[in-house]
């Protein structure tokens, strides 16, 4: 049953920008602008994805997610909520960038509370481009947006016939449109010219875990990225930049320099929340395994990467949650 009682789904399309919505500008260089075109006329010039679904688009921001921030996640989240609340939608398509994706479809299934489907799509090639895979990926963002199989499955990144879940799904290439994977818990479905596919039946993924403060921003958290030869200064730095939680990108399993490692306990006994996680992009990051995160005051970030880490990390330290058991128990939610 449609939120209108109409046959198609209906579902709202939300512009964020992109490089789907990119547009070369041949007269100004080679490189080409992201976040050009609008998410209506995307749609407009895609055909037979009116047969899909009732749909109505709207803009929210016309950005390169590599300038992605609080405030348009802020306005995602309020205009969602508020088509969710109003029984407008039975699904919701939002067009977006690739390079901070991840970040956001994950940000949005820890505060949005639904089994409506929220589809992140984009594409590796602007909408100019010969071969340009945008078309194709949103008219099947569009497809699993408005299929009642995929309620319930949290928040959906969908590119290049595959379909992900928020938590898992990584950018693992920086220009190949098969770029999206999830290396640790491979993907969550398929859709293709044939049949849209789920592997798995629908686990009622915990939405909502956490509130959003009425404003943003959120609170600091500075990732610090470890390598050889890494001395103390980067943690002393975040923590004299006011950084109120560091999320370390360890090497191997969450590791770093001696140096690296005392700052960052010294840094935790005077109240920045610390969470290990690892550099190396699949992978469990263990406790207590080569670090002494019970002594020193750690938390370790499981199977999320330093990017979804920080992003769990200012919502908890937002909520009022630092206490490291806490967080730990957090981190583990799945
Ligand atoms: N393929 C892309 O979408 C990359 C672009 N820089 C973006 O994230 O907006």
């Amino acid at each position: 049953q449609q939120a209108s009682g109409t046959a198609l789904a209906n579902v709202l399309v939300l512009g964020t920008g992109g490089t789907i919505a990119g547009q070369a500008n041949a007269r100004a260089g080679n490189a080409y602008d992201s976040g050009k075109v609008s998410a209506a006329n995307l749609i407009a010039a895609i055909p037979g994805i009116d047969k899909l679904a009732e749909i109505s688009a709207e803009q929210i921001s016309s950005i390169g997610s590599q300038d992605m921030n609080d405030k348009v996640w802020f306005d995602l989240v309020k205009r969602i909520r508020a088509a969710i609340d109003n029984k407008e939608v039975d699904g919701v398509v939002i067009t977006h960038g690739t390079d901070t994706m991840e970040e956001t479809a994950f940000f949005l299934q820890n505060v949005l509370d639904t089994d409506v489907p929220i589809v992140l799509v984009g594409s590796m090639r602007p909408s100019t481009a010969i071969g340009a895979d945008g078309p194709a990926n949103l008219y099947d963002a569009m497809r699993v947006a408005s299929a009642p199989e995929s309620r319930g499955r949290g928040v959906l990144v969908v590119l290049n016939d595959t379909i992900h879940g928020a938590r898992w799904v990584q950018k693992t290439n920086t220009t190949s449109v098969q770029t999206f994977r999830s290396p640790d818990a491979g993907p969550v479905g398929y859709v293709d010219t044939g049949s849209l596919r789920f592997l798995q039946p629908a686990v009622a993924i915990k939405t909502a875990k956490l509130k959003l403060p009425d404003a943003p921003p959120l609170p600091r958290v500075d990732i610090i990225y470890s390598h050889a030869n890494m001395d103390a200064a980067e943690v002393e730095d975040a923590v004299k930049r006011g950084a109120k939680g560091i999320v370390l990108a360890g090497v191997g399993d969450g590791n770093s320099s001696k140096g690296a490692i005392d700052a960052l306990a010294a840094a935790a006994k005077q109240g920045v929340v610390v969470v290990r996680s690892t550099r190396v992009g699949s992978g469990y990051v263990n406790r207590n395994v080569e670090v002494e995160d019970d002594k020193l005051g750690f938390a370790v970030s499981l199977d999320l990467n330093p990017q979804k880490a920080r992003v769990l990390l200012e919502l908890l330290i937002a909520n009022g949650i630092t206490d490291p058991s806490a967080v730990q128990q957090a981190f583990a939610q799945p």
